[in-house]
């Protein structure tokens, strides 16, 4: 089983235990369920720093140990300071790390657009993110149908929240641009083969509408890569590893923010 499936039968597994241990009704009572959004893709449209979507990340099956002992609201409040566009935050356990409450933290002690980045494969985690206080959610294309997303989108939006697609293929970008995402995201990375091409993701940015917000992720590690991303129509930079490999992310953040200005 290639990596991408085992994760897919473990979410699937997760999500059956969470939704025995909690039901829709009591994820629609908690607090942040009923609070404002924050649009991500305004934020990035109107970004005067470069639309950088900082993420908090601990570890990844493609890099093993990244910084297993990050505080969350510090690198996080960091990152804001540093006037990143948003944040995007992993709240997998098993494969990237994340600790339970990492998230809840994040959204108490900021006020930008944050990303909830986990694998979606159940309408389950749609409900519970907007519980977390997600303002977006990641919908990748390889794991999921069309039927799967289109439902997923609608009902993020009846909750006031955003949709990043993920895609990484042209086929992906094809079959689902009539799909009414609101960000979509080109990863760099091959999520089976763990290969990072910048090149594939300018070839493949050719394929969208002028008029889509377009997001660069993954394995982004200079400002030239940046600038020659944005010389090629992308609008935002998801960027994980380079921050938060270094003892303080946020620092490492706002350098490259002051670079890009
Ligand atoms: O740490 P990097 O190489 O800067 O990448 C960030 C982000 O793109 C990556 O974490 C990511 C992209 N798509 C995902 C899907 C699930 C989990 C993680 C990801």
């Amino acid at each position: 089983m290639n990596i991408l499936d085992t994760i897919k039968a473990q979410k699937l597994k997760e999500v059956a235990n969470l939704k025995a241990q909690f039901s829709t009704s009591f994820l629609e009572e908690q607090p942040l369920f009923n609070s404002a959004t924050h649009s991500l893709r305004k934020a990035i449209e109107s970004s005067v720093t470069g639309g950088i979507i900082a993420e908090f990340k601990r570890k990844s099956p493609a890099k093993g140990n990244i910084n297993l002992d990050a505080n969350v609201v510090e690198v996080t409040q960091g990152y804001a300071n540093a006037a990143v566009s948003g944040l995007s935050v992993l709240t997998d356990v098993d494969f990237f790390g994340a600790r339970t409450n990492d998230f809840e933290l994040a959204r108490k002690n900021n006020t930008i657009p944050m990303l909830r980045k986990d694998f979606m494969v159940d309408e389950y985690q749609i409900i519970q993110s907007k519980a977390m206080g997600a303002d977006v959610i990641l919908l990748i294309a390889k794991i999921l149908n069309k039927k799967q997303m289109q439902s997923y989108i609608n009902l993020a939006h009846e909750l006031g929240m955003e949709v990043f697609l993920e895609t990484q293929n042209e086929a992906e970008i094809l079959d689902n641009l009539d799909l009414n995402f609101d960000l979509i995201g080109i990863n760099n990375r091959n999520l089976n083969s763990f290969e990072v091409s910048v090149e594939n993701s300018i070839k493949l940015a050719q394929l969208l509408p002028k008029s889509s917000n377009k997001i660069a992720e993954s394995g982004i590690n200079s400002l030239e890569t940046i600038q020659l991303l944005q010389a090629n129509g992308f609008h935002g930079f998801l960027i994980g590893e380079y921050f938060m490999k270094e003892e303080n992310p946020a620092e490492k953040c706002r350098n490259l923010i002051q670079k890009l200005l």
